[in-house]
């Protein structure tokens, strides 16, 4: 039997009709849709239409961060449009955290929807050691991450999003079952673009990610198609 394919595409475009032809060409190749802040900010709600009928599971990146009761309530709004994954802060606190697992779980019970994996972003992956220093983020980044995935566990999150090179310290401290959620992917022929910290799709899926999320270098080859086969490939799921 073939194992689940782990990746999921950034669909990084403004235009509802590039999302739907990029999902149409690698319906077959990637294991769902990923749209985030550039697709949602344009488009809304109602942009979701356009790439919800090729039975792939949908996660809205949205990255949310601001006081508990707003974001309980945006993700009440989140969880009202079916969607597999979402995303909030870790470094809005654990009383964020928990108000936003908690609506979602409400929300989802509510209207009989699909519950989405609530999932904390903990340090981005464009950010490199001293980057993340710069913001706040003293000592190492692993261990930064291992902090926060800790807190993000304790407060009802699903998983987190976390770059490769973070992922077996995560593992260590979040057991088998939390799921691991990752960026910075790139195949050695792939430019690295803004990433800082980053591994190829084998690397990460060898080192125990569950999601490879993986944009341009897909979306922007000649041939999207042939570089997610490309990939399916390299991850021997081809
Ligand atoms: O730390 C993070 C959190 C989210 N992302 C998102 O993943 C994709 C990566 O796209 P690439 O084109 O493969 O770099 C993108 O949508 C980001 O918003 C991340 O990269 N890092």
């Amino acid at each position: 039997m073939t194992a689940a394919n782990p990746v999921f595409v950034a669909l990084d475009t403004t235009e509802p009709d590039s999302a739907a032809a990029l999902a149409r060409t690698l319906t077959g190749k990637v294991g769902g849709l990923k749209v985030g802040l550039e697709y949602f900010t344009a488009n809304g709600p109602a942009g979701l239409s356009a790439i919800q009928d090729f039975g792939l599971p949908l996660f809205i990146d949205l990255k949310l961060h601001d006081i508990p009761n707003t974001v309980a309530a945006a993700m009440r709004s989140v969880t009202r449009l079916g969607v597999s994954i979402t995303t909030l802060h870790a470094s809005g606190g654990a009383e964020m955290i928990r108000a936003a697992a908690d609506a979602a779980t409400e929300t989802a019970a509510k209207y009989n929807v699909i519950r989405p994996q609530v999932i904390a972003v903990t340090i981005l992956t464009s950010l490199d050691q001293a980057a993340a220093e710069a913001v706040g983020f003293s000592g190492a980044v692993n261990d930064q991450v291992r902090r926060l995935a800790r807190l993000a566990q304790e407060n009802g999150a699903d998983g987190i999003v976390c770059s490769p090179l973070e992922i077996a310290a995560v593992r260590a401290e979040c057991g088998p079952d939390f799921t691991l959620v990752v960026p910075g992917i790139r195949p050695a022929w792939s430019e690295t673009g803004d990433q800082k910290r980053f591994l190829t799709p084998a690397e990460a899926r060898d080192t125990g990610a569950d999601v490879l999320v993986i944009g341009r270098p897909i979306t922007t080859a000649a041939d999207p198609a042939a570089a997610a086969a490309r990939i399916l490939d390299e991850l021997g799921l081809s």
